[in-house]
């Protein structure tokens, strides 16, 4: 049975994500034969509707590129001309704005670099726009600036009405021929027993179809605002403004024409808009115009496009157009049309409902023939053949109903609908608990994940940083505590400490910002802010040190480089270049150092080993190191390149980031469900192996590797190594895709990667489950995730896996019981029609019992919480089957069992219950309904 239904089921197979669209099709083919289309597929992607709008996508994505095209190719021959001519509204005019919209929206999306200039460059704009680049809009002029240039929304189609749930719902078609029966059975009924007596049978099957409609209704309802409660939350961005002369966060939906928004790698470009200024920034277009290669933008080319990522770099922009003024809005309106993909889960139990559904359909017809014929042969005996009574058709078609019944409660069509319940409710609960899944099949994954590759920053420690030692002129010193610390008790020269000062608060991509209080606070990594911290500590003045220098070029920091540089221009004379990161690599880059005296002396071998020694010493403390390096360049030296050798080492500092509270719980909860914690961390090799060990996860030394000497690996050497790891250090992020991909395709593993990073996109997609960060998480790695963990934490993954395993269970239990009322109400009605001509369970009884499993059952089975049991087994590996031997053995049991007890009553039911009279049968066949309820409700 168990293979049969396997074989049978090969067919119905998809992937929890990236399906292909033709496994998509096929496996709704394969239903076609006893499909009710309107219950099968609700809430399942409608996949034509899909395709219509990713051609209708496709279609804009390409007059984007062209028009870019065209408009590159123009650039290049048409020169300025005289200043443009035309008027300002009364309405612009008034508000005091010296540019329409629309001509502000056409420049960026036009690339019309010859009307910028008109408009007297980024600047003039500005000005036009009112706005001051430093100081950025006033908030008492926003609702004017999104009277006239719009708000940052995108039209959406309005929501479906209850009204139109409860359409769907009549929609279905046996219920249709169930209610054809009905009126049919109450014209009748009246016609032959006259009113009221006439209307009973007829009117119960009514009432019953009201009700499964409305049960049906409430519950899609329901789905569908929890959906867009989950849309709402997905859509929640924010993005880094200067206004009020105040650096601060914004959703991207308050943003308003003329907003100055600071952008950075991983960051989703708000709105349409034009360079102020940047670094190195890079673009990448392909959601908007499907172009592969990252586009630069610099003072030459300055257009930023909403919609678009930022690749790497940073920079300032001006919004210039927001909301349905950009392309992207026009985009929006076509996205996310035709649903979600269906998940594994849900086709499998479709292709378990099919297979039922033709075994019911044959017995359903079978059980019609045996009455029929049974009452045309009675019929013929008592030769009546030719003498028809309207009792005579209304028995036909009472026989008539009850197949269809049988058919309705035989199709367990309610199974696929059920997986959708069930996760759905996981679904809501895992919001609550601060993970929010952002589609159905994540959670459904999640229970069978045997994998978990984690990050370590953040997600096992608290991602508070601060800044805990520091190495500098050959001396550690501890730094606890907020007290401030000055030159003398760190005992390192004045000229020492301005340069560290300048290391400090030069090389960065965090800013010291005041608040509305007038409080200091900090805007930018972790890291980094611990950096700007132990700065303002030590006594320094970000603004002072920034207002002095003029900065040359920046190079921001990135997961690969780990390194973060920049080039400035001193005020006393001279040109200097600042470079920390990661303690090894900028190690390297060094040949002098300060020693105790604050002497720049050449950096020895020796010295060399006793830096790496204090590197390891604080590593090994579980801190993150970093070396802070400077050097000096005469002012001939390229101002658009950062050298990569020949600094001076000027300190180490060690950060102290401490391990969560809870998730060495986690981890062992991980464990003994059977699920393997690995950590992927761009951190230092000692840092990581101390964090590990606090957190449960690395047991033995050797089971540490680190990223760059793992890629080198060959396929068999990796295939030898990789069921050992247990860290991997300094890793790139094609380090973390490359073990994912191996862990996946070698072992047959469902990998479960959590991500921050835009590198991480990668493994995050590629992974059977992404998992990224809410808070520390750019838009980027979010955007390639399955799931969003918004508190970072590692405890959150595993309540999620949990969650995802208790899925799997509730829709066996379900499973399993819909399967034995199926078996038992097809075996009954089909006997008792052949033995006596009549069936037990009448059509009423049977929707009420399709009801009670389709909908309350659901609810009830599908949606029971997780218990801690459920982690203490291994994970369901890959392809295991759905139904288990144990199910069947239950599914068997239970059926025999109801069986006997059902067929007893029907039987012998009469002596044993001693029911006499005229309406015997009819309450014998109410208790032997009664029975199989209790039966079903029994069973769990
Ligand atoms: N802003 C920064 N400037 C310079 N170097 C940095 C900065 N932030 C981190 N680093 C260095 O880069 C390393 C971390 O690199 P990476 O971003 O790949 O790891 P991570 O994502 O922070 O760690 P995890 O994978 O554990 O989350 C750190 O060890 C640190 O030495
Ligand atoms: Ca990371």
């Amino acid at each position: 049975m168990d293979k049969l239904l396997n074989l049978n089921l090969k067919e119905f197979e998809v992937e929890p994500k990236h399906s292909s669209e033709a496994a998509l099709r096929r496996w709704r083919k394969l239903v076609t034969i006893v499909k009710n289309p309107r219950r099968r597929f609700r809430m399942i992607a409608n996949l034509d509707k899909r395709s219509e709008a990713e051609q209708q996508k496709l279609k804009i994505k390409e007059k984007i590129r062209v028009a870019l095209i065209v408009q590159k190719a123009a650039l290049q021959f048409i020169d300025a001309a005289g200043p443009p001519e035309y008027k300002l509204t009364n309405e612009v005019r008034e508000a005091n704005f010296g540019i329409e919209p629309d001509e502000l929206a056409s420049i960026v999306h036009g690339h019309d670099i010859k009307r910028l200039r008109l408009h007297g460059g980024v600047e003039g704009i500005a000005r036009k726009v009112a706005v001051s680049p430093d100081e950025g809009v006033y908030s008492d002029n926003i609702s004017t600036r999104q009277k006239i240039y719009g708000l940052n929304c995108y039209t959406e189609k309005p929501p479906r009405t209850f009204w139109m749930f409860v359409w769907d719902a009549l929609q279905d078609l046996t219920l249709i021929v169930l209610m054809v029966c009905a009126v049919i059975s109450i014209g009748v009924g009246l016609a032959t027993e006259g009113w009221p007596k006439g209307m009973y049978d007829g009117s119960g099957i009514l009432l019953s179809i009201i009700l499964v409609v409305l049960v049906t209704a409430i519950s899609d309802y329901r789905q569908s605002l929890q959906f867009r409660e989950l849309d709402r939350e997905k859509k929640k961005i924010y993005v880094q403004v200067t206004r009020d002369g105040r650096r601060q966060k914004v959703s991207i939906y308050d943003l308003v024409v003329g907003d100055v928004v600071h952008l950075s790698i991983g960051d989703q470009v708000p709105a349409d808009g034009l360079l102020i200024s940047g670094y190195s920034l890079q673009i990448d277009e392909s959601t908007l115009s499907g172009e592969i290669d990252p586009v630069d933008i610099y003072e030459q080319h300055p257009f930023l496009l909403s919609g678009t990522k930022v690749r790497d770099g940073s920079g300032k922009m001006l919004v210039t157009a927001v909301g349905m003024r950009t392309e992207w809005g026009k985009l929006m309106e076509t996205l996310n049309e035709g649903g979600e993909d269906e998940t594994p889960l849900q086709v499998k139990l479709n292709g378990v409902a099919t297979i039922i559904g033709k075994i019911g359909l044959t017995f359903a017809v079978l059980t019609f023939v045996v009455l029929a014929v049974r009452f045309l042969v009675e019929k013929a005996l008592q030769n009546e053949f030719t003498n028809w009574s309207s009792t005579d058709a209304l028995t036909l078609l009472n026989y008539f109903a009850i197949a269809v019944t049988i058919i309705v409660v035989a199709v367990p069509e309610g199974l696929p609908l059920a997986v959708t319940l069930s996760l759905a409710f996981a679904m809501k609960q895992l919001m609550a608990e601060r993970a929010l899944v952002r589609h159905l099949s994540a959670c459904e994954t999640m229970g069978s994940v045997s994998c978990i590759c984690t990050d370590k920053t953040g997600t096992l420690t608290t991602n508070h940083m601060v800044v805990n030692r520091i190495w500098i002129c050959e001396k550690i010193k501890d730094i606890s505590g907020n007290e401030s610390k000055n030159l003398d008790e760190l005992e390192i020269s004045e000229g020492v400490f301005s340069v560290l000062l300048r290391a400090i608060f030069l090389n960065s991509s965090a800013e010291v910002v005041k608040d509305e209080k007038g409080k200091n606070s900090i805007l930018g990594t972790p890291t980094e802010t611990a950096l700007l911290e132990f700065g303002l500590l030590l006594g320094g003045d970000h603004d002072a040190q920034r207002r002095q220098v003029k900065i040359l070029k920046v190079e921001p920091f990135n997961s690969c480089r780990k390194k973060m540089s920049v080039l400035v221009a001193l005020p006393e004379g001279g040109i200097r270049a600042f470079c920390k990161g990661a303690s090894e690599i900028v190690l390297s880059m060094c040949d002098k150092v300060a020693d105790y005296s604050g002497e720049l002396v050449p950096l020895s071998e020796e010295r060399v080993r006793n830096i790496t020694d204090v590197i390891n010493g604080f590593a090994s403390e579980a801190l993150r190191t970093l070396c802070l390096a400077f050097k000096d360049v005469d002012d001939t030296y390229p101002k658009n390149s950062i050298p990569e050798s020949g600094y001076t080492l000027m300190a180490v500092v060690g950060i102290k980031d401490p391990v969560r509270p809870g998730v060495k719980e986690a981890v062992q909860t991980c464990l003994a469900a059977g699920i393997t914690v690995r950590m992927v961390t761009g951190d230092n090799i000692y840092t990581a192996k101390a964090i590990a060990k606090e957190c449960g996860i690395l047991t033995a030394d050797e089971n540490a590797i680190q990223g760059p000497e793992f890629s080198r690996k060959s396929l068999d050497e990796m295939r030898d190594i990789i069921p050992n790891i247990q860290v991997m250090a300094r890793s790139k992020p094609m380090d973390k895709l490359n073990l994912v991909n191996q862990l996946r395709n070698m072992f047959g593993e469902v990998v479960a990667v959590t991500g921050d990073g835009t590198n991480d996109a990668p493994a995050l997609h590629q992974s059977d489950i992404g998992l990224a960060m809410g808070v520390a998480g750019t838009e980027v790695a979010k955007e390639n995730a399955d799931v969003i963990v918004m508190d970072d934490n590692f405890a959150t993954i595993v309540n999620v896996a949990k969650w995802g395993r208790a899925v799997y269970i509730n829709i066996q239990k379900f499973v399993q019981f819909q399967l034995t009322v199926n078996v038992v109400a097809l075996v009954i009605n089909f006997v008792s029609a052949c033995i006596s001509g009549s069936a037990p369970l009448t059509a009423v009884q049977l929707l009420w019992v399709n009801m009670i499993m389709d909908t309350l059952g659901a609810l009830a089975l599908a949606t029971e919480p997780p218990n801690d049991a459920l982690m203490k087994r291994p994970p369901v590996p890959r392809g295991a089957s759905f139904i288990t031997k144990p199910m069947w053995r239950n599914i068997i049991g239970q059926s025999i069992y109801q069986l006997i007890v059902l067929g007893v009553l029907k039987f012998d039911g009469k002596q044993l219950l001693r029911l006499t009279g005229s309406d015997a049968t009819s309450v014998l066949n109410t208790v032997i309904f009664n029975s199989f309820v209790f039966c079903q409700l029994n069973m769990d």
